[in-house]
């Protein structure tokens, strides 16, 4: 029976002092230049140091319970992170004081992939080890990057980004779809090697294109943003900044940019978005309108409402696209055997930390 929720997401610093060492978490074993990570402090230091990840999943997490109480389902929600607090460990730890014995648990990512999914499964089991054997059970909700109410959401918020621009760039505009980069080995390595690699790229790809249908586009481009390796290890491109650049050069006047990749108006966003890919816009003199992020949408919370009955009740899955669809996991166990494998790391459902 299942008796909570776990929403579990990335975590952000709320305070100045607190970005590096949550960028230490982060980038722990990983390789990234020190050069990158003072960038980075800086983009969390231009807004005060407070990214604005852990409010938005608390405000997601509210009206997921008014959703919960209005559809007479008494299931607590529960709020861990992988990388700063309310740390997942503590937040498991709080679950089993509370007597939580089956949680399922909604990651705020849409996504497989190494970083999307298979790290969700390895925080799920580092948390439960943390814990120690009286831990609750928790089952993995399924990648939902292509459920019919997460492209509507999406879809509406590109038709509002193009309204938002003035009529004369409107008809010109370009549809510009972006998701965080990933080093390409990651991404050969994304899913079961059976189903050929290259899982969250497909999705993504899949994602864009069932958007800008619903949206009543026919032509966009998917690029990608916030690399963070050395510049000699490949990462997906090519980068929204340098495709900005040469639309520009095609003079193309307008962009419409839609953060496909994302759930929500986090750092990833509102810095390499609303800050740098529109002032490459402005400097270019060229229209810019950012497409909203689906998380604030009712949609949204809809949704997860819908994912849990798929689990509880054997609700058929609703989805739109055909590339697999994978993702679910009891205890941080992988959800297909090899998938997602971590490249140039131990491979391990408890990584060294
Ligand atoms: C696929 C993917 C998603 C989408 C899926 C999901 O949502 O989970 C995502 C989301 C996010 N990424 C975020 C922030 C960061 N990501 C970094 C670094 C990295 N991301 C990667 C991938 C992804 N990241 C990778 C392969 C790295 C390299 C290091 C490593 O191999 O792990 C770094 C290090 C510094 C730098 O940027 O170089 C930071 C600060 C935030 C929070 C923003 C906030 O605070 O509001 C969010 C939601
Ligand atoms: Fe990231």
């Amino acid at each position: 029976m299942t008796d909570a929720l776990l929403v579990l997401s990335f975590g952000g610093p709320e305070r100045p002092e607190d970005v590096r060492p949550f960028l230490e978490n982060v980038t722990r074993g990983r390789g990234i230049p020190p050069e990158r990570l003072d960038a980075v402090v800086e983009h969390y230091l231009h807004f005060g140091g407070i990214s604005p990840i852990n409010a938005l999943n608390r405000d997601i997490i509210t009206r997921l319970e008014a959703d919960l109480a209005a559809a007479g389902l008494d299931l607590p929600v529960y709020f861990g992170n992988r990388n700063w607090h309310p740390m997942v460990e503590a937040t498991v730890e709080r679950m089993r004081e509370d007597g939580v014995r089956d949680a399922l648990v909604f990651a705020t990512s849409a996504w497989g992939g190494y970083s999307g999914c298979r790290q969700y499964h390895e925080d799920i089991a580092r948390a439960r080890e943390a814990v120690g054997a009286t831990a609750p059970h928790l089952r993995k909700l399924r990648q939902y990057y292509d459920h019919p109410l997460l492209v509507s959401a999406f879809a509406e918020s590109v038709r509002a980004a193009a309204a938002a621009l003035p009529n004369e760039t409107r008809g010109g505009a370009r549809l510009v779809f972006t998701a965080h980069s990933v080093p390409e080995a990651a991404d050969v390595n994304a899913g079961p090697a059976a189903e050929g690699g290259r899982l969250y790229s497909r999705q993504v790809a899949e994602a864009a294109r069932l958007v800008a249908a619903e949206a009543g586009y026919d032509d966009y481009d998917l690029v990608w943003q916030s690399r963070s390796g050395p510049p000699q290890v490949p990462w997906l491109e090519p980068d929204v900044v340098d495709h900005i650049d040469a639309l520009a050069a095609r003079s193309v006047p307008a962009v419409i940019v839609c953060p496909v990749g994302f759930v929500s108006d986090h750092l990833e966003v509102v810095w390499d978005l609303d800050t740098e890919a529109e002032q490459a816009a402005r400097r270019h003199g060229i229209g810019f309108a950012r497409a909203a992020t689906p998380g604030t949408d009712p949609r949204f919370t809809r949704m997860i409402l819908e994912l849990i009955a798929e689990r509880r009740e054997g609700a058929p899955a609703r989805r739109l696209g055909t590339e697999p669809l994978l993702g679910v996991g009891l205890d941080g166990s992988a959800c297909a055997d090899r998938c997602c494998l971590a490249v140039g790391r131990p491979v391990s459902a408890t990584p060294a930390r």
